[in-house]
């Protein structure tokens, strides 16, 4: 047992392999730099709207992939579905496997024996009456004398504030054991400023910040979590990274499908408030906003709260929206619908590195390619000698995905004789220089930090309220 800022952190060992307890090990000391209690014990993930769509692509699949690393153990974690549908334990089962191919059926069966499955309404007592018991009944059998309990809110928005009452009231953490209660809220957190208040505020009656995970599943993409080391920890970036140097900066996602059986949510919130209004706005933050005081969660927080109230109100005429063709033959969308399935939008951040400087953020669905990438082009070499400008600028450019690389264009001399220039390019990408590495999934990766405690990569309150804001004009007009 350690005791560490008046917190009692119970340190048990369990029976793992040598490539979990280094993992372990790992963890402890990043704990130790952010100050997370180090804490290990009895833990119960719920996944709330387990007959779904996420819960059986991303949710479930996230869990098994941290079961199978290590980081999940049988004997301290209990895994619990839950949903109106009349489903068996062995009926959710199946479906989650159908959505694990291609994995060791070993490590597959024994993950699927840590789930159960609770039925019950999302707004009434019995189901979560059930469901506490199923947790207790478990912790109860631990015997671990410790009680974590995770509740992932696969379900649309509508529902929150009453699952999230049933949770405060019938399936909190006892306070006579060790441990906590913490809740991951999916996309979209509201239409616009006054929903996304709203709903903030009546989460914000149940529980404290720091039990709100607002998931941003962008947070958890390995290149934009590298923004914050290659911005911070290079110096050759530290003094290129302004006005005076970046002529302006493209952040763009396009997908080569579209609204792909989701068309009834699509319709309601459009491409601005899908994928402009949280995932781009994030990633911009990153991008644009100062060195944090550190790396804990709130130093990182308050500094994209502060790029973001430090942008411009978007202009009319840098705007750009466009639907298209076939987006109205989905029987799930109306055929009057004018919601936007592209838009480009251009951000103004009037603060003194940046101004002048536009960052032009783009998404589209059912275009020719998938991409989502991070642009910096920068201004022309002043009294170019070269005549290089017809080959191009520099540019600095993070592909996210597909393929994650970096690469910078470079103008360089043409090898041979000549005195002759052409573009060529600096190139990391990491299928080439991390062939050993299986890069984690985003929801792996967010789902492991709430376990940890860690907020650093989650959506505060107020950067919610501020990103709304900064695209409020838009999504109301
Ligand atoms: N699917 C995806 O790729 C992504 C989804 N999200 C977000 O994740 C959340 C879940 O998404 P997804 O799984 O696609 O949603 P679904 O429409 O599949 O809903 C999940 C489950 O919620 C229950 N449910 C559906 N509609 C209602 C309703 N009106 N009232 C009460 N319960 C309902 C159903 O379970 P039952 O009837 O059994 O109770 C359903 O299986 C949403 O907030 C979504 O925006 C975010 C990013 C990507
Ligand atoms: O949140 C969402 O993201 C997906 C795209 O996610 P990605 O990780 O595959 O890039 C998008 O298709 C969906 O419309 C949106 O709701």
């Amino acid at each position: 047992v350690l005791l560490k800022e008046g917190k009692i952190i119970l340190f048990v060992m369990a029976g793992t392999d040598s490539s979990a307890s280094s993992r372990q090990s790992s963890f402890n000391s990043l704990a130790k730099d952010l100050e997370l209690p180090l804490e290990q014990g009895c833990l119960t993930i719920v996944v709330l709207g387990a007959s779904g769509d996420l819960a059986k692509k991303k949710t479930f699949p996230a869990l098994y992939h941290l079961f199978e690393q290590g980081f999940l153990q049988s004997g301290e974690v209990h895994i619990v579905g839950y949903a109106r549908t009349n489903l068996s334990d062995d009926g959710l089962r199946g479906r989650i496997r159908a959505y694990l191919k291609g994995a060791s059926e070993e490590h597959v069966s024994e993950f699927l024996q840590l789930i159960k499955y609770v039925s019950g309404s999302y707004d009434s007592g019995e189901g979560f009456e059930k469901l506490n018991k199923e947790i207790s009944d478990y912790e109860m059998s631990n015997n671990s004398g410790s009680s974590r309990r995770l509740f992932y809110l696969a379900l649309p928005p509508s529902v929150y504030p009453s699952v999230c009452k049933m949770i405060r009231t019938y399936c909190m953490s006892p306070t006579s054991r060790f441990g906590w209660t913490r809740v991951i809220v999916e996309k979209p957190f509201g239409r616009d400023l006054d929903s996304a208040e709203e709903l903030s505020s009546q989460l914000g009656e149940l529980f404290e910040e720091d039990q709100l995970y607002r998931i941003d599943h962008y947070l958890g993409k390995e290149l934009v979590q590298n923004l914050l080391v290659l911005r911070f920890a290079n110096r050759l970036f530290l003094p290129l990274w302004n006005r005076d140097n970046v002529d302006n900066i493209q952040i763009v996602f396009r997908e080569d499908f579209g609204t792909d059986g989701r068309g009834g949510y699509f319709d309601q919130y459009g491409i601005i408030r899908d994928i402009i209004q949280n995932h781009l706005l994030q990633v911009f933050c990153l991008v644009a906003m100062e060195k944090p005081v550190s790396l804990k969660p709130e130093h990182i927080r308050d500094e994209k709260v502060k790029v973001l109230q430090s942008v411009n109100p978007i202009k009319d005429e840098e705007v750009v929206l466009g639907q298209y063709q076939g987006y109205k033959d989905d029987p799930t969308v109306p055929d009057d619908s004018n919601t936007p399935t592209f838009a480009s939008i251009v951000l103004r951040v009037h603060n003194e590195r940046w101004e002048g400087v536009p960052f032009i953020l783009k998404a589209g669905k059912a275009l020719n390619s998938r991409k989502a990438e991070i642009r910096v082009q920068f201004k022309d070499v002043p009294g170019d000698i070269f005549k290089c400008k017809k080959q191009g600028r520099n540019e600095f450019v993070i592909r996210l995905q597909p393929s994650e690389a970096m690469y910078m264009k470079l103008t360089v001399k043409k090898p041979g004789l000549e005195m002759a220039t052409e573009q060529s390019e600096l190139d990391l990408s990491y299928g080439m220089r991390y062939q050993d590495v299986k890069i984690p999934e985003a929801y792996e990766r967010l789902i492991l930090d709430t376990i940890r405690g860690d907020q650093q990569h989650f959506v505060r309150r107020d950067e919610l309220k501020v990103c709304f804001h900064s695209v409020t004009d838009i999504v109301s007009g």
